[in-house]
């Protein structure tokens, strides 16, 4: 009996033996060998991930909110991870995300949407160039102003669910409003068909939680990328037991597969007017870059990106404009000025014209952040520089954007609202045009793709509805609409209700 067990004992002791060695090993060559190893940061991060899993999986996306402590015990710039390092230094930005030089993004990042299929977690930068080339074209501002007709319909929609509003005196959540507003118009963009979110009564029906629940959990898939494929294969109502709305995601993902399949299928390649998928299909990108699964992954990035950001802008701009009586009245009088006729369609050109309402924008986007998660780059054949520090070639290296628009020197009084900061070319302390450090759409060759997009729904949507009704907030105040969390995309404080208010004055 003692000699048959002793080979069954030995060889998980050998094992665990073998593991402890190893990790003690790699543990070694992090803290004293690695490439990094002489970069200031805490010793932790420098030795393991479980670092990074304790502030964004543990504390629910806090890391964001954790470096800038890092950066005042250890210098501008920090080891945050065993491979990666942190840069805060508004400064910096034009160097680290520059047009001209090839970048790669950082692999392990991909595995935080569980897929590398869409231009947002390509990171080598050719095949980037490749799948963004064909997309571009459909986003630049001469596409996106002939999209305005539907646009403008939408806003329609919208404004006749307000008057409803108005009437029955019910409350209106508006960050619930402007995510199916934003998702009814990316999706027809990219397929010519929508879900009519902005239908659903209250606004129910939205891509807000499937979203929400993809950037969330996404801290977790980033540790264990493993984590996509087991979900993937589990049967869908495990998982909506599990998660409904990781459940609502799989869903989507599926149905954007089977709506693309069926452009493929259709026998009319131009309708009129093409669609971001008809053009994709049609054009000539490799065979393999039209695989259906990579397209359904390419519509879920773009659709994402396309619905979350822009709502939340709205959102923000929304929620300071009602908040702040003032700036309201000054936007009002410009509004009244240029609209005359309340009910008149807009042209997001001529709106883009209005300083006021263009300052207020920019406002409201910068406090939005857009991406609140480092972006990390890497320099694949030469190293990077930062001020006396060689940066290996090879290493991921970040800014945030919360960093750059938190940064007083820049922006002083920086989580205020205050459009008038943008008014008359403004520069900073040092001379520098303030537009500079602006980056709430990134500004590299990865910037954002549906930028013209976001803007001639922000102002569209904003000149509207402010030139038409009157809002009250209800039980609603600046913790509905400060950053708490960062689950990639900002998060409030997670028991807000939302931004929710009473119309309760129409200009007709
Ligand atoms: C206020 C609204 C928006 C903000 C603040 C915003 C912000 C950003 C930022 C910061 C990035 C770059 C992230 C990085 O460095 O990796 C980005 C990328 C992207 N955005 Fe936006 N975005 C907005 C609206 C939109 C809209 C309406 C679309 C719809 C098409 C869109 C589609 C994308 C895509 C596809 C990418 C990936 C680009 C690439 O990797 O080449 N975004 N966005």
């Amino acid at each position: 009996m003692d000699h048959l067990s002793r080979p069954s004992l030995a060889l998980p002791l050998i094992l665990s033996i073998g593991s402890c060695l190893y990790l003690i090993a790699l543990g070694i060559y992090r803290l004293y060998w690695h490439p990094l190893a002489h970069f200031p940061g805490p010793k932790l991060a420098g030795l393991s991930r479980w670092y990074e899993f304790y502030y964004e999986v543990v504390r629910k996306g806090n890391l964001t909110f954790h470096l800038p402590d890092l950066h005042r015990k250890y210098g501008p710039i920090v080891r945050i991870t065993p491979d990666e390092l942190h840069v805060e230094d508004s400064d910096y930005w034009e160097y680290l995300y520059s047009r001209t030089s090839r970048l790669d993004k950082y692999e392990w990042m991909s595995g935080r949407m569980g897929s590398d299929g869409m231009i947002f977690t390509t990171a080598n930068s050719d095949l980037h160039k490749l799948r963004r080339g064909v997309l571009n074209p459909f986003f630049s501002r001469r596409s996106i102003a002939k999209f305005q007709p539907f646009i403008k319909e939408k806003i329609q929609s919208l404004c006749a669910k307000f008057e409803q509003y108005k009437e029955d005196g019910r409350i209106l959540a508006l960050n619930h409003a402007f995510s199916a507003f934003a998702g009814d118009v990316i999706c027809q963009y990219c397929f010519g068909l929508c879900y009519n979110h902005l239908e659903s009564p209250n606004f129910e029906e939205s891509f807000h939680d499937a979203f929400i629940a993809v950037s969330a959990f996404g801290h977790t898939t980033l540790q264990f990328p493993w984590v996509t494929p087991i979900i993937n294969s589990l049967p869908d109502r495990l998982v909506d037991k599990m998660n409904p709305a990781l459940h609502m995601l799989l869903v989507l993902k599926k149905d954007f597969e089977r709506i693309i399949s069926k452009i493929a299928k259709s026998e009319r390649k131009n309708p009129e007017p093409l669609t971001v998928f008809h053009e994709v299909l049609n054009s000539d990108l490799p065979e393999r870059e039209k695989d259906l699964k990579r397209l359904g992954d390419e519509a879920f990035g773009i659709l994402g990106a396309g619905t979350e950001t822009t709502a939340w802008a709205l959102t923000l701009a929304a929620f300071y404009l009602i908040n702040q009586p003032a700036t309201m009245e000054r936007l009002q009088v410009e509004l009244k000025a240029a609209i005359p006729d309340p009910i008149a369609p807009l042209d997001w050109l001529r709106l883009e014209e209005l300083p006021y309402l263009s300052a207020c924008i920019k406002e409201a986007v910068r406090l939005s952040y857009g991406v609140t998660s480092r972006s990390p780059r890497i320099s694949p054949d030469r190293p990077f520089k930062y001020k006396s520090w060689d940066i290996p070639a090879g290493t991921p290296v970040s800014l945030t954007i919360v960093d750059v628009h938190n940064d007083e020197a820049v922006f002083p009084d920086s989580q205020s609202f205050t459009p008038e900061r943008w008014l008359n070319n403004p520069r900073t302390h040092n001379g520098s045009s303030l537009d500079r450090y602006f980056v709430s759409f990134g500004k590299d060759a990865r910037s954002c793709l549906g930028i013209n997009l976001a803007h001639a729904e922000l102002y569209m949507v904003l000149a509207t509805i402010f030139r038409r009704f009157t809002f009250e907030l209800y039980e609603t105040d600046v913790s509905d609409v400060r950053m708490a969390h960062d689950f990639f995309i900002p998060s409030p404080k997670l028991d807000s209700k939302g931004v929710r208010v009473r119309v309760v004055g129409i200009d007709n």
